[in-house]
């Protein structure tokens, strides 16, 4: 089996993880896993497709800028330019973008605060953040329709080879050096949301930072 199989194989049984939580509502979430480095190229979920199914056309391979590789009649992902940042600027493997009803309430909530906050949480650990009293804090940025402005935003909060940026009312994207690293951090992103939205079902009158 060649790397580019590999890796075809590793993204598509996360593709089926995700899927079985049913975090691919109406087409929406693409996936995104690095093949080379030099050149830069990566398999990309293709766009408009059912990513609850499994096929033969699930993904494409695309170049630095986001350019299929090879003749095809599909379309890479309409967010693959969030995907060539990540790429681009950190020594990440893997990139996953879902849209789950928790990720969209917990933006609005605090899309104006530009960031969610988290401290006290065990979660925090899969952040690889393990010091006493550590503080997460998931930026939010504007879901620019233009796709080029929405990436330069996103762009702007790529620093380390693991993260996650919220997008309002639309999704999350994660990162991560592997797959099970990006996996990882998605989850903890997505309990982290849930056990925010639940701790503000018992105190519905404060919408309070949570640091
Ligand atoms: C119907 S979801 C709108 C597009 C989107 O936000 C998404 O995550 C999926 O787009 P893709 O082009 O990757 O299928
Ligand atoms: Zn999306």
């Amino acid at each position: 089996m060649s790397l580019a199989e590999e890796k075809w194989k590793e993204l598509a049984d996360i593709k089926d993880e995700l899927a079985e939580r049913d975090w691919f509502m109406g087409t929406s979430g693409n996936l995104a896993i690095k093949v080379s480095d030099s050149p830069l190229q990566f398999l990309v979920t293709a766009s408009g497709k059912d990513k609850r199914k499994r096929t033969k056309e699930d993904f494409l391979l695309v170049d630095e800028i986001g350019r299929p590789v090879e003749e095809t009649h599909l379309k890479p992902s309409a967010e693959t330019l969030l995907h060539v940042e990540i790429y681009r600027k950190t020594k990440a493997g893997c990139s996953l973008h879902v849209h789950t009803i928790d990720n969209n309430v917990i933006s609005e909530i605090y899309g104006d605060q530009e960031a969610v906050t988290f401290k006290g949480q065990e979660l925090i650990k899969a952040f690889d953040k393990w010091e006493e009293d550590a503080v997460l804090r998931i930026p939010i940025i504007p879901n620019h329709a233009h796709i080029p402005t929405l990436a330069k935003c996103f762009s702007s909060h790529i620093s380390e080879d693991a993260g996650a940026v919220l997008i309002r009312n639309h999704g999350i994207t994660v990162w991560g050096k592997t797959s099970f690293e990006a996996k990882k951090v998605l989850e903890a992103s997505e309990f982290l949301f849930r056990y925010q939205l639940r701790l503000l079902e018992h105190k519905p009158y404060q919408l309070f930072k949570v640091v």
